[in-house]
């Protein structure tokens, strides 16, 4: 379970036996007939996939480039959680685990996950940063509606590394009947590459869709990065495709010098958290760093390992984008296309709007629209009072 010097399995020794029962699911289960058109099926019947390739036409005209969509905002619970959830549940089940663990920040995990407990017959407990819990009141209403039992966390932030921090120790107790739902690429081995499993579909459908209606390949896949979920999963189908540039957004938030933001990749250093050797934000003696984002699935001082070593082999380029300049993409995309994304998801459209001087003209940009922005009219609101 390694991406280059990236990765690992650095957890207490109690959690060793769940780890490797999930690594031996993921490769005897997952890759079998039945398991895969079970899958395959709650994709499409379920969740509503394949999910929209979609050419934005005035942002396209007035930009000089394509700019291409995925809509996984179109999804079932209205983001790319759904997918990975999906997928953890029925392994759940094929397991013979009750319980479905999940955290969450911005909530969209925390609902796909009640979503597939309620439609696989598991019983759900979220952890939530009470600050999350606060910022994203509209996904802990429709988790409560999915018969999640939420549990809100106090200590540290408040935000999702906490939430991950209370949820790994209570998968330590309760590992008998619980399978912890990992909600993004991020955590110990196997989880980066298990959560990458359920999420390649985003690339392979984008790469099918890329050929048909634009008869090539997109010359860049963008897609923003909290824990690296949708990034990885939008990019995995177009590795081998050197001439397809990857384009990772982390975020900066306010962008202020000082200030605190989400940018491991870009302004971390090497260390080990919540289980895996990654890229993070740490004072020179190991201490986590607060973060801050706007979009609180972005608000997380570590990244998946996977994209430390994509970086770090040159083959995917990660760059930030702030706080204000995620709201300018925010509001353009709802005023100019009628399309209301997710703060985190914003941040990938608004690489696009930012670098429309270094992107030759005519080039087919793809841009991961990972979810809806239903659930961030709290933050816009409060936003919009400093303006
Ligand atoms: C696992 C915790 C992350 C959450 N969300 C992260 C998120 C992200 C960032 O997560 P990744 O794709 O895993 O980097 C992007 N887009 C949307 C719509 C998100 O909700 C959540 O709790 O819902």
């Amino acid at each position: 379970g390694y991406f280059g010097q990236f990765g690992g399995m650095f957890v207490p020794e109690l959690l060793m036996p769940p780890l490797l029962e999930i690594e031996e699911a993921m490769n005897t289960i997952v890759p079998s007939e039945a398991f895969q058109a079970e899958f395959k099926a709650l994709l499409e019947d379920y969740v509503g996939r394949p999910s929209a390739l979609y050419r934005c036409p005035n942002l396209s005209k007035r930009l000089g480039f394509n700019l291409w969509l995925k809509r996984e905002d179109l999804n079932h619970t209205g983001a790319h959680k759904i997918n990975n959830a999906l997928g953890q549940g029925l392994l759940c089940r094929h397991m013979g685990k009750q319980v479905l663990l999940a955290e969450t920040g911005a909530g969209m995990h925390g609902v796909a996950t009640a979503t597939a407990a309620a439609m696989l017959g598991l019983e759900c407990v979220v952890y939530m940063g009470a600050e999350d819990v606060s910022r994203q009141s509209h996904n802990v209403k429709r988790m409560g509606l999915l018969g999640a039992r939420i549990v809100p966390i106090e200590s540290g932030t408040r935000t999702l590394k906490d939430a991950i921090n209370a949820a790994l120790r209570m998968w330590i107790a309760e590992q008998r009947t619980t399978h912890y739902c990992f909600g993004t690429a991020a955590g110990p081995h196997p989880f980066p590459t298990l959560v990458r499993e359920f999420q390649s579909v985003i690339g392979r459908e984008a790469k099918e869709q890329m050929l048909r209606k634009a008869g090539k390949l997109p010359d860049y896949v963008v897609a923003c990065v909290g824990g690296g979920s949708n990034a990885i999963g939008a990019f995995h189908e177009f590795v081998p495709h050197g001439e397809v540039q990857l384009i990772g957004v982390e975020a900066a938030g306010t962008g202020e010098p000082g200030c605190h933001h989400s940018a491991p990749l870009n302004l971390g250093t090497p260390g080990v958290l919540h289980g895996a050797m990654s890229m993070l934000l740490q004072t020179k003696d190991g201490q986590i760093e607060p973060s801050h984002s706007i979009a609180p699935g972005l608000d997380y001082p570590g990244v998946g390992p996977e994209h430390a070593g994509l970086q770090a082999s040159g083959r995917a380029r990660y760059a930030t984008v702030n706080d204000s300049q995620a709201y300018n993409a925010f509001r353009t995309l709802c005023r100019e296309e009628g399309i209301i994304p997710a703060l985190e998801s914003s941040h990938a459209v608004a690489w696009a709007l930012e670098n429309v001087r270094s992107i030759p003209k005519k080039s087919d940009v793809l841009v991961c629209l990972s979810g809806r922005g239903d659930k961030d009219m709290g933050i816009i609101e409060e936003f919009e009072k400093n303006l």
